[in-house]
């Protein structure tokens, strides 16, 4: 057994290791005027720059919108090779695994925090092997720029590893979420027509606010005489999976319905299973790659229902558009649109809407649940906020896109809750050349994280970090655009970006303009911790309060 067991490490190992280069170490100069603006950066070279200006327009705009030149001395650095960063020393073929497994050591639903901690005690660039990943961790927003400026026409990110197996195993297309080079680009063409473009995002304005709508009557419903929502997570994933399915088959699902339907029911379940144990199986040695694992039956078992009941969505209403062949400039729903793609095979099609079905639900909800929390941990916040939509929203009325344009507060609000609890804590990308990176040289093929969690409560980058101040994002607080330009990075960054930021972030400020206007949100309960399941999600069941206010409203 033990043989089996080092052979099947060995051969992972070896599936695993990025081709090593040898790189010659080389000098180069600092530039006497150094760009601090990631921002800049960012909008230098990702192709929906005057799409993604737009949003940050319905937010606010920084007081000076160019990159700040800082003068330094120009003086001669020697770049340094690879094997010279620092980093925690791990044993040779599973690294640092150890750290995280042993009593009271690191965590893996904790990564932020061991990034955060590991990147106090190695500085702002350090390498870490995990299992049989090596990671280079970058906690310096001008160093990660060069990140973003190397990553060419078709970016790689870390497949999620579990979910890409468990597809090829299945003979499943890797779709948009875990494709790489001319495939992926394959769906990204396809989809983002329809997702970037802000008028189509736009035009969903009035369906997502009748799903908001819906959502509120449905807490009312469900409320106790505490105001309390019984399993609040599975309700606010209920809002999350109408909005997509809404979005991608122009009608819905009807999760909202007493009782919830079955199907829809058993889908939260398993996609929240998913995501639960992606988490550990990604940071592991995929041993569930040689022989099943306990936990890796558990996770195909919710894989296996999660592909089964999303492509039944799909299939019932791929069987009633059979034949339909969209006008020119009609408007049809997205999955027409995906089925007549002559690019994308049927089962392309399919394969893609669950990847949206997938993508959208655990983000957007746990997301708002966050919001949730803070607004009621910081009940001044909550007030301005409501003033705010009380302001420009009649009661009960449709928010419309002129409207979202006249609430900058809650947009503010909502980046001041990701930075405190980014759903994505880090980001992800192999560096496509050789590049110098903090004095270093990365060869192509490295891993590369930013440190999001820790950048967003650095003091250094923000004053007080741990405070809930959403002001620090409005157009009056001045903030250096470097790091106001910061806050994008939970989206990812250039051409694989999320896909879904608008249609998220549309979502998100109708469906808690409306919370806000129609509750107070309350919470009176013991502090909540963050934790990984894959996505950042509260470390126990949310008991927030939701007591109507209706008679401030009239
Ligand atoms: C709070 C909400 C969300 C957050 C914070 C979020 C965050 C992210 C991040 C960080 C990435 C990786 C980007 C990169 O590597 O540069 C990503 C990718 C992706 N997201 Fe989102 N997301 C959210 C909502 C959504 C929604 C609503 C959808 C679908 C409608 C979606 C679909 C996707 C897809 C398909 C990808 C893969 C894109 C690609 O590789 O080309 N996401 N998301």
């Amino acid at each position: 057994m033990a043989s089996t067991t080092t052979k099947a490490l060995t051969k992972l190992v070896k599936i695993n290791t990025p081709i090593k280069r040898v790189v010659s170490t080389s000098t180069s100069s600092r530039q006497g005027a150094q760009v601090l603006a990631v921002g800049a950066d960012i909008a230098g070279t990702c192709p929906f720059r005057s799409t993604f200006e737009t949003i940050d327009n319905m937010m606010s705009r920084p007081q000076q919108t160019a990159a700040i030149q800082v003068e330094t001395p120009v003086i001669e650095n020697k770049v340094q090779n690879y094997d010279a960063i620092p980093g925690p020393k791990g044993l040779p073929l599973i690294g640092t695994l150890f750290d995280y497994l042993k009593k009271d050591g690191l965590r893996f639903n904790k990564m932020f925090e061991a990034y955060r901690t590991r990147a106090l005690e190695f500085g702002p660039i350090y390498k870490e092997k995990i299992a049989t990943i090596s990671t280079v961790i970058i906690s310096d927003p001008d160093e990660y720029s060069k990140v973003i400026r190397d990553e060419g026409k078709y970016p790689m990110r870390r497949e999620m590893e579990p979910m890409a197996y468990y597809r090829s195993k299945n003979g499943i297309g890797l779709g948009l979420v875990n494709a790489q080079g001319e495939e992926w680009h394959k769906y990204r063409t396809v989809v983002s027509k329809k997702m970037l473009k802000m008028k189509e995002v736009l035009d969903y304005c009035g369906s997502m606010d009748t799903v908001a709508e819906d959502f509120v009557q449905h807490l009312k419903d469900r409320s106790t005489t505490k105001h309390e929502v019984p399993v609040l997570e599975k309700e606010i994933f209920k809002w999350a999976m109408e909005s997509i399915g809404t979005f991608l088959f122009e009608e819905r699902i009807g999760c909202f319905g007493s009782p919830t339907p079955t199907q829809a029911q058993s889908f939260i379940d398993n996609l929240q299973g998913f995501f639960k144990l992606m988490q550990p199986l990604m940071y592991n040695i995929p041993l569930y790659k040689v022989m099943p694992t306990k936990m890796w039956k558990q996770y195909e078992a919710y894989a296996d229902n999660v592909m089964k009941i999303g492509r039944s969505f799909v299939d019932k209403k791929a069987k009633a558009l059979e034949g339909v062949v969209p006008k020119e400039n009609e408007k049809v729903s997205f999955l027409t649109y995906l089925m007549s793609q002559e690019s994308l095979t049927p089962d392309d099609a399919l394969s893609t809407a669950v990847d949206l079905l997938v993508g959208a639900t655990e983000t957007t909800s746990n997301g708002s649940l966050w919001v949730m929390y803070c607004l009621a941990k910081n009940p001044t916040v909550q007030e301005k906020l409501f003033q705010e939509i009380q302001n420009v929203l009649p009661y009960k009325e449709a928010i419309t896109p002129e409207t979202l344009n006249k609430l900058p507060y809650i947009k503010a609000v909502i980046k001041e809750t990701f930075r405190l609890y980014p759903i994505t804590f880090a980001t992800s990308r192999f560096v496509q050349k050789d590049i110098e990176v903090g004095g270093y040289n990365l060869p192509a093929g490295t891993h590369v994280q930013a440190n999001l969690y820790g950048m967003f409560r650095d003091p250094e980058y923000f004053p007080d970090p741990e405070e809930f101040r959403p002001e620090r994002w409005l157009r009056e607080a001045n903030m250096e655009s470097n790091i106001k330009a910061l806050s994008n990075l939970v989206w990812g960054h250039g051409a694989r970006m999320c896909i879904g930021r608008r249609f998220a972030e549309q979502e998100m400020h109708i469906m808690l303009s409306k919370m806000v206007q129609n509750f107070k949100i309350e919470y009176h309960h013991e502090d909540i911790e963050p934790v990984l399941n894959t996505v950042m999600t509260p470390d126990r069941p949310l008991k927030l309060s939701f007591v109507p206010r209706e008679s401030e409203c009239l």
